[in-house]
């Protein structure tokens, strides 16, 4: 997890800071367990301080072990440093979790070890949240206040949930999920696009206190929706369902769950249904688990034909795109591509955005 390419002489050129410029990337994730004995642990680390019934926690356990007690999610995460690195040729990429090694802390104490002074902070998550957006600020205040002085600078890159660096091979994976389902229920599918659902109070509270989370999520669809009907001549009924909803069950959470979705379609008559993981960037276990198993299971059950559209994963336009907003760090002004009137997002947030309490009320 270490920085690879040159970085120690950035002092040579003159202090990247001041210049404005960045001298390394950090890839900035969830983290999950790489086997059976982490399982229990990460899970404490994901729920520490938050509301979260053991009942759950067990049910949660037994989904990582289906997987041998690996989410897949680090080796994503591999694959996508990899891809940055050949991206971005002579820019050190490094990698850092939230939940599991390699933790932020120890990843920012190696970028100062290194002699890195501001890095971009690429962060794997689209849309406005607490969990999405806020924490991880949090979390890479926290590192670099842990690290000290010699901390490089930490400046997290935009949200770019509408950056066609991430629709289009969204696009792509809708029309190739369409093309899995029968030909005579093809035309007729319903899309439904599913994110991991928050407690409404947190939804409500994302972006400036405007439910940016699902304001964002729903604009992205139409222009997936668009985009898909570009390629295949048919525009799509859509809408947003959720997954992975836990908590205690007297806190209201978003709904619909894309499983009550999925039945509500099939009692109305339903052709056929596209489920659309738009709020994860790759196939990790809340996807392999509850879409795959829960919500494909469950129209099996119901008798709708159904599949499930692929995350972007490490797409070359996805890539591209993390190359695309380093620049726009770099050159403050210049382009900076979106496809939804949401966008582009700002890159800092302001105060009280995302909060879980919301804006103060006046
Ligand atoms: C918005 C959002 C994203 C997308 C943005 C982002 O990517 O950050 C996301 C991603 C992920 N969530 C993940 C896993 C978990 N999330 C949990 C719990 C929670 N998630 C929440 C929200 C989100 N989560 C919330 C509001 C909770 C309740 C507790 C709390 O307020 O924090 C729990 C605890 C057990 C449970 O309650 O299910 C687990 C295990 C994994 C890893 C999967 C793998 O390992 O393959 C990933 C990528
Ligand atoms: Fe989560």
């Amino acid at each position: 997890m270490s920085g690879a390419g040159a970085s120690g002489d950035v002092g040579a050129s003159g202090d990247v800071r001041a210049s404005g410029d960045v001298d390394a990337l950090l890839l900035v994730s969830f983290g999950g367990p790489e086997g059976p004995g982490d399982v229990l642990p990460f899970l404490r680390n994901v729920t520490r301080g938050r509301d979260i019934p053991a009942s759950r926690l067990a049910v949660v356990a037994e989904q990582y072990h289906l997987f041998g007690g690996r989410s897949p999610l680090n080796e994503q995460n591999r694959a996508l440093v990899t891809a940055l690195r050949a991206e971005l040729p002579g820019l050190p990429v490094y990698w850092g979790n939230r939940n599991w090694a390699p933790y932020l802390t120890d990843t920012v104490a190696q970028m100062a070890a290194d002699g890195i002074r501001r890095a971009a902070c690429f962060v794997t998550s689209a849309f406005s949240s607490y969990s999405g957006c806020r924490q991880y600020r949090e979390d890479l205040a926290a590192a670099a206040a842990a690290v000290g002085d010699r901390a490089p600078e930490l400046v997290k890159l935009r949200l770019f949930f509408d950056h066609p660096g991430f629709v289009e091979p969204m696009v792509d994976r809708g029309v190739a999920a369409l093309a899995d389902l029968p030909a005579k229920v093809r035309s007729d599918a319903h899309l439904i696009f599913t994110a991991h659902s928050l407690p409404l109070a947190q939804a409500r509270a994302s972006g400036r206190g405007e439910g940016a989370y699902a304001r964002q999520l729903r604009a992205t669809a139409a222009v997936i929706i668009e985009g898909i009907e570009r390629i295949t001549g048919v525009r799509h009924p859509f809408d947003l369902a959720f997954c992975s909803r836990s908590g205690s069950p007297g806190v209201p959470w978003l709904e619909p769950d894309v499983r009550d979705r999925l039945a509500q379609l099939a009692a109305a008559g339903a052709a056929s249904a596209v489920i659309i993981p738009l709020g994860f960037v790759s196939d990790h276990v809340e996807v392999r688990y509850d879409l795959d198993v829960g919500a494909l299971e469950r129209a099996r059950e119901l008798g709708l034909p159904a599949t499930r559209a692929g995350t972007v994963g490490v797409d070359p336009r996805f890539v591209s795109m993390v190359g695309e907003l380093i620049e726009e760090l770099r050159r403050p002004g210049g382009v900076r591509r979106s496809l939804t009137g949401l966008g582009p997002w700002p890159a800092d947030c302001p105060a009280h955005c995302c909060e879980p309490l919301g804006p103060p009320r006046t």
